[in-house]
């Protein structure tokens, strides 16, 4: 199985469906467009800090275990990250202490049930998406999404820019298996058809460098 990472609207769904396309594997969309929760998260973050956590750590474990079916399946968002939402939106003051030990707790417990974690068997690759706050917020702009644009909501420039700041450390600490970067500022695998090939070439030559270590 194939992770990506990354900041919102950094473009995971998008290099999700291509890679996926590439491969010949499945595609596993985190739910947004009809997730009953996430604008009401949006509007009033504190009533529903937690609740949007439990719904999304219910439907990414019901996809990783559906991904795991075959190999090199693609999966639009890692359940690593899901912590770091959770912990920055507590840090201000959106969840209780008790509300993150449950969740905490909950996401333990949950991790030690995935199969991958029972074969101490980590994604085979994790592939993080970088990039700045003025691309992420012109494709946020561009996805159209009202909940999310600053202009309706001016105190998602500090939230996006904390998250920002806080991925990358994130990163540096993933520790579970293979990882890479990719400069989403650099390469432009939505529009361009160079840059997209240039992408699938660097991530099948780190998926070959990964079987050639099994083997
Ligand atoms: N490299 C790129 N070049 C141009 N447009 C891009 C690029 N990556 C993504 N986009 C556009 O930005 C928007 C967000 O992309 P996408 O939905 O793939 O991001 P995401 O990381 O899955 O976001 P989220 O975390 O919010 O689900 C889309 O409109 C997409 O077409
Ligand atoms: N609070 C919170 N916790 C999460 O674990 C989480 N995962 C994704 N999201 C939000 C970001 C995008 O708006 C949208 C699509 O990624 O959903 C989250 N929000």
């Amino acid at each position: 199985m194939i992770v990506l990472s990354g900041m919102i609207g950094a473009g995971k769904s998008s290099l999700t469906n291509i890679l996926a396309e590439h491969l010949g594997t499945q595609a596993f969309y985190e739910q947004v467009d009809d997730n009953p929760v996430l604008p009401l998260f949006y509007a009033n973050p504190k009533k529903y800090a937690f609740l949007l956590q439990i719904y999304f750590l219910n439907k990414r474990f019901a996809s990783i275990k559906r991904a795991l079916a075959d190999d090199n399946n693609v999966l639009d968002r890692s359940i690593y990250e899901d912590a770091l939402f959770f912990h920055m939106n507590a840090e201000m003051g959106r969840a209780t202490e008790q509300e993150v030990q449950v969740y905490d707790e909950l996401l333990d417990n949950m991790m030690e049930e995935l199969p991958y974690a029972a074969h101490k068997k980590a994604p085979d690759l994790l592939i993080h998406l970088v990039i700045s706050y003025d691309k992420m917020l012109a494709h946020i702009q561009k996805r159209g999404r009202p909940y999310e644009q600053p202009q309706n909501d001016a105190s998602l420039v500090d939230y996006y820019h904390n998250l920002l700041d806080r991925y990358q450390q994130w990163y540096q600490d993933y520790h579970y298996g293979p990882k890479m970067q990719i400069d989403c500022d650099k390469y432009d695998f939505v529009d361009n058809l160079a840059d997209r090939q240039a992408v699938l070439r660097i991530i099948d030559k780190k998926l070959q460098e990964r079987k050639t270590l099994d083997n």
